[in-house]
């Protein structure tokens, strides 16, 4: 048996429902050591018959056996594997990858073997060298002649040491010089025990074989032998082969990304300039989030929610429009409004309340020192809900004594605003008798401590025992006005305030109470979308990117047709081929986070530099979270965005391909 043989092959091409048959019953028989021409008239159908043999058509009727096996042409596989093991080829316009070194084009193809990484370094050396190009090897392609590119590509067919070798118009292109040489190279071949069959129009290529077929209206009219094919060597190289590996698939999408530096450049930029702004309004949604905590947290403690009377019957009305309707109450029915004893002992038996602290709060309220006076200010009694951190000069007030704003303070001293602690400030104010009649207060108090109540409002504050004494001294009801409750873990603040306020007494709600963390919920609710609205117009800059990669890898698969032929021929899978293509665009993506994090980590140093004096506050702040989330969502993009070109690419058929322009 023959070591390759055709039998009854024939092939039509369709155009619509006409047939053209090309090859009409070919039979044909081949062995190692041969070195076969195929002569004939052009449009013969000699390249359509190279393609059957070479396992690049699949469909054709008749068999090809090669080694005693019959090649299965249904089977993509085994067809990558024949071409990957069995056949090598030479084209006549070279079809070198051109963003690779003579070197790695040589290397492509030994990557497609188990050598070890220095064996396949080792060997496309050697095979350059027996080229006469080692000097050239770190040369790219577009810098030689064409012989010495045909010479590239013989090393390259050679590389993976295949039992076949198959040129079609291997010296079309060069000159007499060139095609000695070449012809001499493939002579070569075939005394080392390969099958060397070469496609030619030239007589004189032919001449140089050892036999010669002759093809005419789809089948081979002559045969000549010219001389005994070739003694095997006693030896013959096997590399056992295998697929392209997924470094070499990443090295490739690299060392074509570089190549094309310029465009991928801009279009990293742009997907950069997208991620960076995502960021960057992100970050700055956590920084003014941060910002707010803070500020309302260095006001009061936040284990220490207050509660009030419930007066309203609206279950459903949230707890901020329950406590201002127990405000407005407190003008019409106050004694309705405040919390007697036995509501207080109530609150004392939820559990988790570690304590109940008893409280007043009066608006309206005249300060007056010297000839200075504020109208319209809120005393609040302290309790542990404040922040000690609100109090900027002296302490907190204990029995007859009082502690004043700073707004206060600076209005009488600007410069030395400290100075008003130990003075003695006068007031006056509003309660209710139990007759829910207005009784008027004054006192006069020592001064001891200045705070700063900031956006949340001014601070003006005695102790309860303090207030209670003035409100007994007025006849004026004593009951508080609002209690703070202790609670003994932040974790339980929420779930003891929703308890607080489902609490009833005779059959009404009692209490309605309010942590400062429900406040920051609704303040952080507010700034996390609006982070999220900035954050999602500047995604449609991502968009953009998109359709941007999109478009770039539609561009590379357009100007990579005949590399894609090139590397099916060499035994590269399909999916190999979606790879390379899916592999450039997660690397732009890659590329694009990392630059896009960069610039806006630098950003957010920018910002909060320039804004640090204003605030005293990191307002831009890049969270891990964030960071990841650029990241997955830059790979993500890209990933999408490839999908529909690498798989265009991958489907591609492997002759049209190879024929593109
Ligand atoms: N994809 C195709 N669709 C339709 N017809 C095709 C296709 N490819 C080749 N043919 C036709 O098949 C015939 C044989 O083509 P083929 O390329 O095999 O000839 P050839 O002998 O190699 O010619 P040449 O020496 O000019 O390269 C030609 O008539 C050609 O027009």
């Amino acid at each position: 048996m023959a070591f390759l043989e055709l039998s009854a092959i024939h092939k039509s091409y369709f155009l619509g429902k006409e047939e053209f048959p090309v090859l009409k019953g070919i039979d044909l028989k081949f062995e190692k050591g041969e070195f076969v021409s195929i002569l004939g008239e052009s449009g013969g159908g000699k390249s359509t018959l190279m393609n059957i043999i070479g396992g690049l058509d699949r469909n054709f009727e008749g068999t090809v056996t090669v080694n005693g096996n019959l090649l299965d042409h249904k089977q993509e596989k085994q067809l990558d594997l024949y071409r990957r093991q069995t056949v090598g080829y030479i084209f006549q316009s070279f079809n070198l990858i051109n963003y690779q070194t003579n070197l790695e084009n040589v290397l492509t193809s030994l990557n497609m073997t188990k050598l070890s990484s220095a064996d396949r370094k080792k060997k496309a050396t050697e095979l350059l060298d027996k080229v006469g190009l080692a000097e050239h090897m770190h040369k790219y392609p577009s810098q030689l002649s064409g012989g010495q590119k045909q010479r590239v590509a013989i090393a390259r067919a050679l590389a993976s040491s295949p039992d076949v070798i198959i040129a079609d118009e291997p010296t079309g292109a060069l000159d007499s010089v060139n095609t000695r040489e070449v012809l001499e190279l493939l002579e070569d071949i075939a005394k080392d025990g390969k099958l060397v069959i070469v496609v030619t129009h030239s007589q004189e290529v032919a001449n140089y074989g050892t036999r010669i077929l002759h093809m005419a209206d789809g089948k081979i009219d002559n045969e000549k032998s010219l001389k005994p094919k070739f003694e095997l060597p006693a030896h013959q190289d096997r590399i056992p082969s295998r697929p392209l590996s997924s470094k070499t698939l990443w090295q490739m999408a690299f060392d074509h990304l570089r190549f094309n530096k310029l465009r991928n450049f801009l279009i990293t930029l742009g997907s950069a300039i997208g991620i960076f702004s995502v960021i960057l309004f992100l970050g700055l949604g956590n920084g003014i989030k941060g910002y707010i905590n803070d500020q309302v947290t260095q006001l009061a403690n936040p284990n220490y929610p207050t509660v009030m009377r419930n007066v309203t019957e609206d279950k459903d009305a949230p707890a901020s429009q329950r406590m201002q309707e127990t405000s407005q109450a407190m003008a019409t029915d106050y004694n309705a409004a405040t919390l007697p004893d036995n509501y207080i002992d109530r609150l004392q038996k939820v559990n988790h309340i570690d304590k109940v602290e008893r409280g007043y709060q009066f608006g309206n309220v005249t300060f007056t020192y010297g000839k200075q006076k504020t109208q319209g200010a809120q005393i609040q009694t302290w309790t542990s809900a404040f922040s000690s951190k609100s109090i900027k000069a002296g302490h907190k007030p204990g029995h007859n004594e009082l502690v004043i704003d700073k707004t206060f303070a600076q209005q009488i001293d600007s410069d030395n605003w400290k100075s008003l602690i130990g003075k003695e400030v006068s007031f006056s104010y509003f309660a209710f008798n139990k007759d829910n009649q207005p009784v008027q207060i004054k006192d006069k108090l020592k001064v001891v401590g200045i705070a700063e109540g900031g956006q949340s409002g001014a601070i003006y504050s005695m102790s309860f025992d303090t207030v209670k004494d003035q409100l007994a001294k007025a006849k004026a009801t004593t009951d508080p006005t609002y209690a703070t409750i202790g609670i003994d873990d932040a974790e339980n603040v929420k779930s003891v305030v929703k308890k607080v306020n489902q609490i009833e007494i005779d059959g009404k709600r009692a209490f309605v109470g309010m942590s400062i963390g429900d406040i920051l919920d609704t303040i952080n609710t507010i700034t996390s979308l609006a982070s999220y609205v900035l954050a999602a117009i500047a995604g449609i800059s991502l968009l953009v990117s998109a359709i941007m990669i999109i478009v770039t890898t539609y561009m590379s698969v357009a100007e990579r047709t005949k590399e894609i032929g090139v590397l099916r021929a060499l035994g590269a899978r399909s999916k190999d081929v979606r790879r390379l293509f899916t592999n450039e665009s997660l690397l732009i993506g890659l590329i694009s986070a990392v630059l896009g994090l960069v610039a806006a980590y630098a950003g957010q140093a920018l910002m909060n530099v320039a804004l640090y004096n204003l605030i005293k506050f990191n307002i831009v702040q890049v969270s891990i979270g964030n960071v990841i989330f650029a990241i997955v969502i830059s790979l993500l993009i890209a990933l999408l965005a490839s999908l529909v070109p690498s798989r265009k690419a991958a489907k591609l058929n492997t002759i049209d391909a190879l024929a593109a322009d």
